[in-house]
C-alpha cells in the first residue's frame, strides 16, 4: 500500500482509471488545465484524501430495517422469530422498492461501490434492488434467495419446490440478463441457496448445476455458529462445507459469508476450490459463537474480504467492520476469561491491524469477486471514495493519516464517492 501526494488520477470512457500522473511529470500541468477547462476536474482540498472504494462482500437487502435491532437470539431463533417475517414482505414490490433505493444511497454514502447481495425469494423484488443500484450508480451482485426446505423454513416464507427455486433462479438470471442491456453499470446475477438447513438435496444439486451452467458466482453461509456446523452433521454426516461441495457449491467464483467454525481441513477445501469467505466480524460476535482466526485462514491462501451482514451485523459501514475485525482479532489473541493464565487465554499470534482490515474490505473483496477495482493503479476501475480528516493537528507521516480515516471516517466525511468513473455522492 503506498501514500501518493499530488498526483492526478485520469479516468477514461469506460469508467477505467487510464493513467495516474504525478507533479514531476512533463504534462501533469497541461492535463489539469484540460480536465479543468473541460470542467472535469475535481480538485481536493489539503485534509481530503483517495481511498478505493469498498466492496461489502455480505450483505442481505431486505434485512435493512431491522438492522439495530433484535440481535438476542441465536441464529435459528432470531431467523424464526425477526428475519423471514420480514423478508416475507417483500412480496410486496412497493415495499422492496422503498427499501432497497434507501439502502443503496445509503450504502454509498458510507463509501461502498460494490456489493453481494442477498434478495429475497421473491423475483420482482430482487429486480426492485437491481434497479436501486442501477439507479444510484452502484455496483450488484444480486441473488434471487432460494430455501425450499419445509422442515427448516415457514410455510409463508419459503420456495414451493426444489423445482421452482432453481426455474426462478434461473428466470432472475434471464431477467437480470435483459435488465443490464439498459445500463453501462452491469449487475450480476448469483446463484444463492440460502445456507444448507435451509435448502433440499434436491435444490443445492439443481443450484450447482445452475452455477456450472451459466458460470456465475454462488453465495451461501458456511459453518457460522455451532447450529449450523451440527445441522450438516447429523443431517449429512459430514461437515457443511464438504455438503455445499458435494453439490457444486464451492466453485472460485463462490463467496461462502461467516465460516467462523471451520475446521483446518475445510481451509483447506476453500484453497483447492478457491472459494472466498466473507467475514463479518460485528455480526460474529451475535451469531458467530467463535472469532474467525483471520491470519489462519490467510495462512492458508483462502481468499477473504469483508461483509457488512446486515441485520445480522447492525452497521451499513464498512469502516466499523474493519474496526471490529481489529478488536476482535486482539480479543482472540489475548483470550477473555480473566480467571485463565495468559498463555492459556487466547489464541496466540491471532491479532491483524487496520492494513490487513482494509486490504480485505478493498483488494480481498475484488479479487473474491474476480474484479478489477480495490487499487488506485491504471487498468482498474475508478470506483474511489474521497474522505476528509478535520483534526487540529495535522498528523505528520502517511501510516497516521491512514490509521486516523480508518478509526475516524464516518459517512459525515465521507465528501465524494465514485463508481467506474461516475459521482454517485
Ligand atoms: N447472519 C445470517 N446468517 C444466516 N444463515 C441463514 N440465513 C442467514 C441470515 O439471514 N443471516
Amino acid at each position: 500500500m503506498a501514500f501518493q501526494q499530488h498526483q492526478l488520477i485520469c479516468f477514461d470512457e469506460s469508467g477505467y482509471i487510464a493513467r495516474l500522473i504525478d507533479s514531476s511529470e512533463a504534462d501533469y500541468a497541461s492535463v489539469k488545465q484540460a480536465a479543468a477547462n473541460a470542467e472535469t476536474l475535481t480538485e481536493l482540498r489539503d485534509d481530503q484524501y483517495v481511498l478505493p472504494g469498498f466492496i461489502d462482500l455480505h450483505i442481505h437487502a431486505p434485512q435493512w430495517p431491522n438492522a439495530g435491532l433484535a440481535l438476542d437470539r441465536p441464529l435459528n431463533e432470531w431467523l424464526d422469530t425477526y428475519t423471514f417475517p420480514l423478508e416475507a414482505k417483500y412480496r410486496d414490490t412497493d415495499f422492496a422498492k422503498l427499501v432497497y433505493a434507501d439502502l443503496v444511497h445509503e450504502l454509498l454514502a458510507n463509501g461502498t461501490t460494490t456489493a453481494l447481495y442477498f434478495g429475497t425469494v421473491h423475483n420482482p423484488a430482487n429486480l426492485e434492488l437491481a434497479k436501486a443500484c442501477i439507479q444510484n450508480g452502484q455496483r450488484g451482485f444480486i441473488g434471487k434467495v432460494a430455501m425450499d426446505n419445509p422442515d427448516q423454513t415457514p410455510e409463508y416464507y419459503r420456495d414451493a419446490s426444489a423445482a421452482s427455486a432453481v426455474a426462478d433462479t434461473e428466470q432472475f438470471i434471464q431477467q437480470l440478463t435483459e435488465l443490464n442491456r439498459t445500463t453501462d453499470l452491469k449487475q450480476t446475477p448469483v446463484i444463492t441457496p440460502r445456507f444448507v438447513p435451509s435448502c433440499t438435496p434436491e435444490s443445492l444439486a439443481g443450484l450447482g448445476d445452475l452455477a456450472r451452467k451459466y458460470d456465475l458466482p454462488v453465495q451461501s453461509h458456511a459453518s457460522e455458529s455451532d447450529w449450523e456446523d451440527g445441522y450438516a452433521r447429523e443431517h449429512y454426516h459430514i461437515r457443511d462445507a464438504e455438503v455445499l461441495d458435494r453439490y457444486g457449491l464451492l466453485t472460485d467464483k463462490a463467496v461462502m459469508a461467516h465460516g467462523t467454525m471451520l475446521n483446518e481441513t475445510d481451509y483447506q477445501l476453500f484453497a483447492d476450490r478457491q472459494t472466498a469467505i466473507a467475514h463479518c466480524p460485528i455480526s460474529n460476535v451475535y451469531f458467530g459463537n467463535a472469532v474467525l482466526p483471520v491470519k489462519r485462514v490467510m495462512a492458508h491462501h483462502v481468499k477473504l474480504g469483508l461483509g457488512t451482514d446486515i441485520s445480522g451485523g447492525y452497521s451499513p459501514s464498512l469502516y466499523q467492520n474493519i474496526r471490529q475485525a481489529v478488536l476482535s482479532s486482539r480479543q482472540l489473541t489475548d483470550g477473555v476469561d480473566n480467571q485463565l493464565s495468559p498463555i492459556n487465554r487466547g489464541v496466540a499470534d491471532s491479532a491483524i491491524g487496520l492494513r490487513t482490515a482494509f486490504y480485505l474490505a478493498t483488494v480481498g473483496g475484488a479479487e473474491s469477486l474476480h474484479l478489477k477495482t480495490g487499487r488506485i493503479a491504471p487498468g482498474y476501475l475508478a470506483d474511489l471514495q474521497v474522505v476528509s480528516l478535520s483534526t487540529p493537528i495535522p498528523p505528520d507521516s502517511a501510516s497516521a493519516i491512514f490509521e486516523k480515516l480508518m478509526i475516524q471516517t464516518t459517512k459525515h466525511t465521507i465528501d465524494h464517492v465514485f463508481v467506474q468513473g461516475k459521482t454517485v455522492k
